[in-house]
């Protein structure tokens, strides 16, 4: 189906370094238009958390571009890019001796002198009950358990209200039910978002889109039931697809299993 509104974020053949020695992602092309999922995937080292930080601009565009609400990094003034993109990068540095409360306040800095301390305050305490640790609100980070702490970071992010929601494995240290609901609830909030996925079978009932990685290039991106196939899965994984159709839900589910077996 063409799409008559401007996507939020436009990625053409990006070329990206992480240092002077080091080409870190290339030929990227893609698109996320509001309310769209996108899940990265690939295996180990292919370049999935290096496309995330080529987006944020940590690592250096060397050919191609990409635009966050139709401008380049360099046209976004880097207050509208704070309130626009949030990032939870894979091993998140924060104080231990923050409370929750506190940490998903960070979310709000962006916003500091736009909004009320009442508009504040809402923001924080919805993004906790999004996440659903109400009852750690006041708890330090540093007593939180690895989900609970993955979790933290997420309302962080839900926090800031943005408009473009880059998640790399947000799913890591969440128990099955948790990683369930925490990709429901990024689709519910209805945030355009690019996300870092390892669990292959949570990939087709999230994303709208899939971008499949190997070796820091992209090897394709297509809707979840175009991708999820032998042609794409094997070379890169060397995992099989079975799909089947849900006995309830009568749309198709995959499942993987060694190519070798
Ligand atoms: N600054 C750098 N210098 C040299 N190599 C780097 C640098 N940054 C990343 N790499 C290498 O680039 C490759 C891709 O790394 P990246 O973290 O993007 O992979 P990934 O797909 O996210 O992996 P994983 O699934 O294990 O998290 C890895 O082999 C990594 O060692």
């Amino acid at each position: 189906m063409k799409k008559t509104n401007k996507p939020i974020l436009s990625v053409q053949a990006l070329c990206a370094n992480a240092s002077a020695h080091w080409r870190a992602v290339s030929d990227i092309t893609f698109e996320v238009f509001e309310g769209e999922c996108v899940a990265i995937i690939g295996p180990n080292g292919s370049g999935k958390s290096s496309l995330l930080k080529a987006i944020t601009g940590e690592y250096k565009t060397v050919s191609g571009h990409f635009k966050i609400l139709d401008c380049t990094a360099q046209q976004l003034p880097i207050e509208k890019l704070a309130k626009t993109v949030a990032m939870v990068a894979q091993h998140e540095q924060v104080d231990p001796r923050m409370t929750v409360k506190e940490y998903v306040f960070l979310g709000r800095v962006p916003h500091t002198f736009w909004c009320s301390q009442q508009e504040h305050e809402r923001a924080v305490k919805q993004a906790i009950e999004d996440v659903n640790l109400s009852h750690k609100t006041h708890q330090y980070f540093g007593e939180l358990s690895g989900g609970e702490q993955q979790r933290a970071s997420i309302a962080r992010a839900f926090s800031q209200e943005p408009k473009l929601l880059l998640l790399d494995e947000p799913t890591n240290h969440l128990d099955p039910l948790a990683r369930l609901e925490l990709l429901k609830l990024v689709k519910q909030r209805g945030i355009a978002s690019v996300v870092v996925l390892h669990d292959l079978p949570l990939v087709t009932p999230f994303a709208d889109n899939v971008l499949l990685m190997s070796q820091q290039k992209m090897v394709a991106f297509a809707p979840p039931d175009t991708l999820m196939q032998d042609d794409f899965i094997t070379p890169v994984f060397g995992l099989r697809v079975i799909p089947f159709s849900h006995p309830k839900m009568h749309n198709t589910i995959h499942h993987f299993e060694a190519a070798s077996f």
